[in-house]
């Protein structure tokens, strides 16, 4: 029997058994070929979460397509093939397996430069028809000759380091890696054009991106020491095929090894039964270690992301890395936000997420991230996540900004959210997470001072103080059927505040009679879910 109270996960590609089990039992996995757009696009309607690897491509198309989808995961490194912009725009996440498959990567381009140079496939094929031809192959040493990386990231020094055993000499492209990182790994940072010059192999590590798309193109291939050897396992498109064929039938180019196409998946392509390429179809990440780690690390951050919780290899969510100290308090500063989104439901014209005692002097930035989510409950239709909300408080004009105080005199951690709505009217709530259980309370609203639970629903009444409200109010709502299991009073003067905690939720039928019975000037529900 299908329990439909799980949320789904779409898997849209082949992926490591490994993943199912990391996904466990909590989730109803269902599969769809997502190289089929139209079988992608009715599965995605009910999907809570989207695998996927290079094959898929998850556009502005698929988020229109999608009622409630939370998280794009790429088994792997390249995104892309998915529109992060407009995941970003629907408040989806993108996660990704940033370091699963580099190793395999990067040991499947050495593994092409060597079958070049030693034409290893078209010696396989002589034998395999049965020819003994030795003076055909006459291969090139690596020993001594300059390789240059194009892209000096992850995979890009893991091939460096690893051809570096050859007796190589090493020179890299790459703008934004420092000459002195380079140096650290015993490689020269040079111009493209004098990488072009100087090597006698060159290996492409790039993201495709516009600025990289075509960057090796025929005037490139032209300048490059003749007979070079081109390695691409990054990306199709990255270098120009056509060119990259003809440089190698003229002999410009010695030999190239090529992973990925222009357009995959792909039986035709200038670059194949050309005499010197050796191809082969997108397997950079095919082993069964990289594709294990792919499946178990995005498993583990959809299950993440599923929960509402921030993940570390979320690429569309600003506020960095979260500390242990500070992840506790993304729940908490979320009911914050949801309170006075209670007391005032339209959008802020600011919010200040102020951090006092030791949570100070941790890392915070993700904390107003939460607040908004919170702020903007009542405000926006569509979800609010970690992705969305920054770009949800540009678009309302809500400015928001963090302080930080290491003084706190009551508690070891306090956070403050206050926001000002368009009138000038400000409001505040505080909160703490308390003891080892790490209980998350409210302490003070409005700068009056309780000490209540932030779970369940709550309940705020201001009234004009006088003996028997809070036993009116106790009969009504158990007249209501709705227990309160903690009560508060704040009293200044003639007026108080009541705060409840009841049950389940109340709704406006039943709570606003309840405060017209006690004069009461504000009733408000808070869900906390
Ligand atoms: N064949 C396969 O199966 C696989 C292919 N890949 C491809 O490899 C690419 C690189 O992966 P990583 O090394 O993990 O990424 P990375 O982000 O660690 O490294 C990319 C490097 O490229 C550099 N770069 C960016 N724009 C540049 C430009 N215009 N000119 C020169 N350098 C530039 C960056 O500074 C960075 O150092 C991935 O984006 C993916 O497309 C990744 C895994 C497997
Ligand atoms: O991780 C990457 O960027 C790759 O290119 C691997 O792609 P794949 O997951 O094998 O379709």
């Amino acid at each position: 029997m299908t329990n439909t109270s799980r949320p789904v996960v779409l898997i849209a590609e082949k992926l490591a058994p490994s993943v199912l089990d990391a996904l466990g039992d909590g989730v109803e996995v269902r599969h769809v070929d997502g190289t089929d757009r139209a079988a992608l696009l009715e599965a995605v309607q009910d999907a809570d979460a989207l695998l996927v690897r290079s094959a898929t491509q998850v556009n502005a198309e698929v988020f229109a397509a999608t009622r409630k989808l939370k998280v794009v995961a790429r088994a792997g490194v390249g995104l892309d093939n998915v529109e992060v912009p407009a995941a970003t725009q629907n408040g989806v996440m993108v996660v990704n397996a940033p370091t699963s498959n580099i190793v395999s990567a990067a040991e499947h381009a050495v593994a092409l430069l060597l079958a070049v140079a030693r034409q290893i496939p078209a010696a396989h094929e002589t034998l395999q028809n049965h020819e003994w031809k030795r003076s055909k192959f006459n291969g090139v040493e690596l020993n001594g000759k300059t390789v240059g990386v194009v892209g000096l990231g992850k995979i890009g020094q893991l091939f460096a380091q690893r051809i570096a055993a050859f007796g190589v000499n090493l020179i890299a492209y790459d703008p934004y890696v420092s000459a002195a990182r380079a140096a650290q790994l015993g490689i020269e940072l040079v111009s493209l054009e004098e990488l072009l010059e100087r090597s006698d192999a060159i290996s492409i590590h790039l993201p495709k991106t516009p600025e990289t798309k075509g960057l090796i193109g025929a005037e490139q291939l032209a300048k490059a020491k003749r007979g070079v050897i081109i390695v691409n396992a990054a990306r199709g498109g990255l270098i120009d095929e056509e060119a990259l064929a003809e440089a190698v039938k003229e002999g410009q180019v010695g030999g190239a090894g090529v992973d990925v196409f222009s357009t995959e998946p792909t039986t035709e392509s200038p670059l194949f039964n050309v005499p010197g390429i050796v191809v082969t179809p997108h397997l950079g990440a095919s082993t069964a270690e990289a594709q294990d780690r792919a499946g178990t690390d995005v498993a583990k951050s959809v299950a993440l992301a599923l929960a509402g919780e921030f993940v570390p290899d979320a690429v569309n969510v600003q506020g960095g890395a979260v500390g242990e100290e500070v992840r506790p308090y993304l729940p908490l500063v979320q009911k914050l936000g949801t309170v006075l989104s209670a007391l005032s439901p339209k959008a802020p014209t600011s919010v200040t997420v102020e951090v006092r005692g030791e949570l100070s002097n941790e890392d915070v930035a993700v904390l107003p991230l939460a607040a908004l989510r919170g702020v903007f409950s009542k405000v926006v239709e569509s979800q609010v996540t970690f992705v969305n909300a920054p770009q949800l408080a540009e678009d309302l004009g809500v400015s928001v900004e963090v302080v930080k105080e290491t003084e706190s005199p009551n508690h070891r951690s306090l956070v403050t959210v206050r926001a000002v709505a368009a009138d000038g009217t400000t409001n505040s709530v505080s909160g703490t997470v308390s003891g080892i259980a790490q209980v998350e309370k409210l302490v003070n609203i409005n700068g009056r001072n309780f000490d209540l639970r932030a779970e369940g629903t709550v309940l705020l009444l201001e009234y004009p103080d006088r003996p028997g409200v809070m036993g009116t109010v106790g009969t009504l709502l158990g007249e209501a059927g709705v227990n309160i299991e903690a009560a508060q009073i704040s009293q200044t003067g003639d007026d108080a505040v009541m705060v409840l905690r009841v049950d389940r939720p109340v709704d406006t039928q039943v709570l606003d009679p309840i405060g017209a019975s006690v004069g009461a000037r504000t009733v408000r529900s808070v869900d906390f879910g």
